[in-house]
């Protein structure tokens, strides 16, 4: 009787073993018998994905008799801030360029970071995390984030992906992100801040708790091994 319902319930030619559900059951023990796995974050603009770059371009496209900072002059995570401080009404043209449909897609990949990426999630006991902050104006930049992602990593990679607004919420062992200071109402996240070099943070001191990658030709894979157990 029980097993007839259980069959029934399972459908036809499946038994409990053969199942996928127990099947998947089975393969998060062994893998959580196996050691810890270590859990990667990585930030998409400004590490995967090149928004300074993106944006300087598309800026002097649109704008092209209105000041601007080149890349080498960029200082303070804020390119709207900076641009206010060249002069005030600059700060909402700036705005303007990444609030603007197809920016987020369009934007070029930073050299070696999609192949970076793809090799840490082949590599044994690593998990990855795409994880990134959607702007507030959320017309265009949520929808073109996951379709960047399945662009430059296929259909597939799109379950990697997180959207938040505080990062510190989400729990891994590390995060490569290029904004220096990542706040929210976790005080005391789980993850150590790897800075990712970038023209805004590239003369910036560190936390005593940051640590720097300098590029994706930097050696990522020694960071990630010094974090294993
Ligand atoms: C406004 C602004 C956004 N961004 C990026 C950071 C966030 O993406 P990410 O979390 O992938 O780095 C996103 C929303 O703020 O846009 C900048 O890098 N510089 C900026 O000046
Ligand atoms: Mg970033």
């Amino acid at each position: 009787m029980l097993l007839s319902a259980t069959t029934r319930l399972l459908g036809r030619g499946k038994t409990l073993l053969s199942h996928p559900v127990k099947r998947i059951c089975g393969e998060m023990s062994t893998s959580s018998l196996a050691g810890k796995r270590l859990r990667v974050l990585v930030d998409m603009d400004g590490v995967l994905a090149d928004f300074e770059g993106g944006f300087l371009k598309k800026y002097r496209a649109r704008y092209p008799a209105e000041p601007y900072i080149t890349l080498e002059d960029r200082r303070g995570f804020w390119v709207s801030s900076q641009y206010g401080h060249l002069r005030s009404d600059l700060c909402e043209k700036a705005i303007s360029i990444w609030e603007s449909k197809d920016f987020f897609i369009e934007l070029e990949p930073l050299p070696g970071g999609v192949e970076a990426v793809k090799e840490m999630a082949r590599m044994d006991n690593t998990d990855v995390f795409i994880c990134t902050s959607p702007i507030k104006h959320y017309k265009h930049c949520p929808y073109e984030k996951y379709a960047w992602v399945e662009k430059h990593f296929g259909h597939d990679f799109l379950e990697q992906v997180i959207l938040t607004r505080d990062k510190t919420l989400i729990s891994g062992d590390i995060l490569i992100d290029d904004k220096p200071d990542i706040l929210g109402v976790e005080s005391n996240p789980t993850w150590q801040h790897i800075l990712f070099t970038a023209c805004h943070n590239k003369h910036q001191s560190l936390s005593p708790s940051q640590r720097r990658l300098q590029s994706w030709s930097d050696d990522w894979r020694a960071i990630l091994d010094s974090k294993r157990q």
